[in-house]
């Protein structure tokens, strides 16, 4: 693949709902999109750093910059590249695993656009769907979040995801059981927003049959996860911690999980994300495809990743119009009984829509070796 130019482009879409977690609320996503032109096609990525460092260390406009001046002029100066040699060509660069992970993406995709290979059949995917699980924002009232799910189960959704926080986290699910039944698949997410002595207080959420509990914990604490799992019977699972498969690896072996969400961004892209998968299938750890808020052009790579065969667990994959009236894509819809189809066209299958994408660009910036 040879390069001919880099285009970073900043994006603003609002989202159709204000998204409440444990660590902030955001009306619209400030999106970096990477698109890697080369002579045989074009490739395209999306970062999914949020605007502010509040998730993880990275942030939209940190990513940007790591990105035009230090990764960029990494893969320009190597003399020929595919996509396997992108992360050997910026492990020099230590962390931005986000901002690694949108120019290996899109790199990726140029090349498989190019040789007409799904990016699914490149990562090993078996299925043709993906079942979709939707994530549910923390409200301010109890009543506002049981209209807000049962909008999402008449859509067909197979999972509730609540976001937690301390102060909304019993009642809120045992609202939700007690509205909607035992049946629902239902799990937790409290994004680092406890500590080890809310142990006890967690397993009162034993009482509800989640799924699973994410991320209760810090991201660091990973001997903290293995405690809390003595004393909590709910499946821990593990998102901000599992940087790497290196980590997954660690936090397994240590006992702080028992379940993996894996977010490509955040482990520094879909190779690095194939491997996670592998390490957690060889240990008999189920994983499920989790979320960034992504456009159609995140979505649609993460659908890709979903149809591995350890993604055994209902993702975080709901359709464009959880987030979005306008999609940078065409919509990603979900059939009524609650699954994805995964792109079947070349790469990531998707392209931005040229008069969306237009309409909703902030700045555009093109870089040449
Ligand atoms: O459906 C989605 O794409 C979002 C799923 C979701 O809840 N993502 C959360 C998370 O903590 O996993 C998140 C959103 C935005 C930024 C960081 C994290």
């Amino acid at each position: 693949t040879n390069i001919e130019a880099v285009e970073l482009r900043r994006v603003a879409i609002p989202l159709a709902s204000p998204f409440r977690t444990s660590f902030s609320t955001q009306t619209e996503r400030d999106v970096l999109l990477v698109r890697v032109i080369t002579d045989q096609a074009e490739g395209w990525a999306e970062c999914v750093a949020i605007a502010d460092p509040l998730y993880s260390s990275e942030f939209t406009d940190g990513a940007h910059r790591i990105v035009a001046d230090h990764l960029l002029p990494r893969l320009f100066a190597a003399d020929r590249l595919n996509a396997d040699l992108v992360a050997p060509l910026l492990e020099p660069v230590r962390g931005h695993r986000m901002a690694k992970a949108a120019v290996e993406t899109a790199v990726l995709d140029a090349q498989l656009k190019a040789a007409g290979v799904p990016l699914s059949r490149h990562l090993g995917a078996t299925a043709t769907h993906v079942d979709s699980g939707v994530s549910v924002s923390i409200y301010d009232a109890v009543p506002e979040l049981l209209d807000a799910v049962a909008g999402y189960l008449d859509a067909g959704y197979r999972r509730i995801k609540l976001k937690i926080e301390p102060g909304w986290d019993i009642e809120p699910v045992a609202a939700v059981r007690e509205r909607f039944g035992d049946d629902v698949l239902l799990q937790v997410d409290a994004n680092s927003a406890y500590t080890r002595s809310d142990a006890r207080h967690l397993a009162r959420l034993d009482a509800f049959g989640l799924l699973l509990i994410e991320q209760p914990l810090d991201e660091e604490d990973i001997a903290g996860h293995a405690e809390l799992a003595r004393v909590v019977r709910t499946p821990i699972c593990l998102d901000e911690s599992v940087v790497s498969a290196q980590a997954a690896y660690e936090a397994i072996r240590t006992g702080a999980c028992t379940i993996v969400n894996i977010k490509p961004g955040r482990v520094g892209g879909y190779l690095e994300a194939r491997r996670v998968h592998d390490v957690c299938a060889a240990a008999g750890i189920p994983v499920w495809a989790g979320g960034m808020l992504e456009t159609g052009i995140g979505r649609a790579a993460n659908l890709a990743l979903g149809g591995l065969p350890n993604f055994t667990l209902p993702s975080d994959i709901s359709a464009s119009d959880r987030y979005f009236k306008q999609d940078l894509t065409e919509p990603i819809t979900m059939t009524e009984d609650g699954r994805i189809e995964i792109p079947t066209g070349p790469g990531i299958g998707v392209a931005p829509i040229p008069e969306v994408l237009a309409e909703l660009t902030v700045s555009t910036e093109v870089l040449k070796p």
